[in-house]
């Protein structure tokens, strides 16, 4: 049995993808609301159906019978969701689906669950995939970093296809530094700086990825991947990303609604304190942080951005 903790866009997708195959599989919500009879999660993944062999619950003892627990809940929420329920999840097989740095620790999710759950085997689960695509059953690719190929198996259909990895670092610093650029991407379009701005931008953030996540002890091999380069060109080019809508909102100088969950927003805080702790040059980063906090005008970070020195690429 494999229990998904979050029942938001990413971990319902998770579960009607894995229903579909027939594979036994509860969804657990902190609130189901009427999720078990409409069978519908018209909040966060509307006009999709979940299919009856998912069981949704708000019972939390199932975590302590299941093998495999998926923990979709989003990253800032994540240390309290285990202060609460970690005594259930201890010795499962536990694999984090979100992507971010913990704000208070600037622990990544893998870190954040084994401090928890020490006795407990810890993956990540990571790459370009949009929840909406997942649960309309399109081909999907995703790095499983840590797990083994038994749990490989057992996450993968014949849509979503996943991919082994040793490289936990990587994966999911891959993961949480691609939204940051994917806000920066959004405000490009946003603001009208054209798709040549935006190419530019996709690069000079990649070099910026792959900085960070190597001093942080990552493989150049994974950021060229598909939680790297694959979820950037996702995020950076899809209207359907929420980092790139946040981008788009603060380019144009409209409102967004807070509510969402945007994981850059918080992740360009804790990179860009962990790269100026560390002596890491991260410009962009350090913009989309300051922009997203209302510490500094757009027409100042686009000046900023674009007046840097002149150097080697
Ligand atoms: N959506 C996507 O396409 C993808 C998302 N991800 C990652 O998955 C993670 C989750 O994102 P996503 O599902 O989209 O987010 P959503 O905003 O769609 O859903 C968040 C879910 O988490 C629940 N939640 C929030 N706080 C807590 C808490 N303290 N305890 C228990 N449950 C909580 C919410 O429940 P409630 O309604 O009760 O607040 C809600 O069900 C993120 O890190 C995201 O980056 C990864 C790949 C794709
Ligand atoms: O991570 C994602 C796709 O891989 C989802 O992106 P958003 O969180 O920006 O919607």
């Amino acid at each position: 049995m494999i229990a998904i903790a979050g029942a938001g866009a990413f971990g319902t997708a998770l579960a009607i993808a894995l229903g579909r195959e027939g594979r036994a599989v509860s969804l657990w919500a902190r609130d189901v609301g009427d999720l078990a009879k409409t069978r519908r999660n018209e909040r966060y993944l509307p006009g999709v159906m979940i299919p009856d062999c998912v069981t949704v619950t708000a019972d939390s003892d199932l975590f302590s019978s299941v093998a495999v627990i998926l923990l979709a809940v989003p990253m800032q929420a994540l240390a309290g969701f285990l202060k609460l329920h970690g005594d259930k999840l201890q010795g499962r097989s536990l694999v984090a689906c979100c992507k971010g740095i913990d704000l208070q620790t600037w622990l990544g999710p893998s870190a954040v669950i084994r401090a928890a759950c020490p006795e407990s085997p810890v993956s990540v689960l990571t790459g370009p995939s949009f929840a909406a695509d997942i649960a309309r059953g399109l081909p999907t690719a995703l790095t499983l970093a840590g797990g083994d190929e038994p749990l490989q198996s057992r996450l993968s259909t014949p849509t979503l296809r996943l991919y082994r990895s040793t490289d936990v670092i990587g994966a999911e610093l891959g993961g949480a530094l691609k939204n940051v650029i994917a806000i920066a991407a959004g405000v490009v379009m946003g603001a009208g700086l054209g798709d040549s701005a935006r190419a530019a931008l996709m690069t000079r953030g990649f070099a910026e990825m792959q900085r960070f996540a190597l001093a942080k002890g990552a493989r150049a091999e994974t950021l060229a991947g598909l939680s790297g380069f694959g979820d950037l060109v996702l995020t950076c080019t899809s209207n359907q990303s929420r980092n790139f809508r946040l981008g788009h909102a603060i380019g144009q100088g409209t409102s967004f609604d807070p509510t969402v969950t945007v994981e850059g927003a918080a992740t360009a805080r804790a990179v860009a304190a962990l790269a100026s702790r560390d002596g890491i040059d991260m410009p962009i980063t350090r913009m989309i942080a300051a922009l997203v906090d209302g510490k500094i005008q757009l027409s100042d970070a686009i000046q900023a951005l674009m007046t840097r020195p002149l150097k080697e690429e």
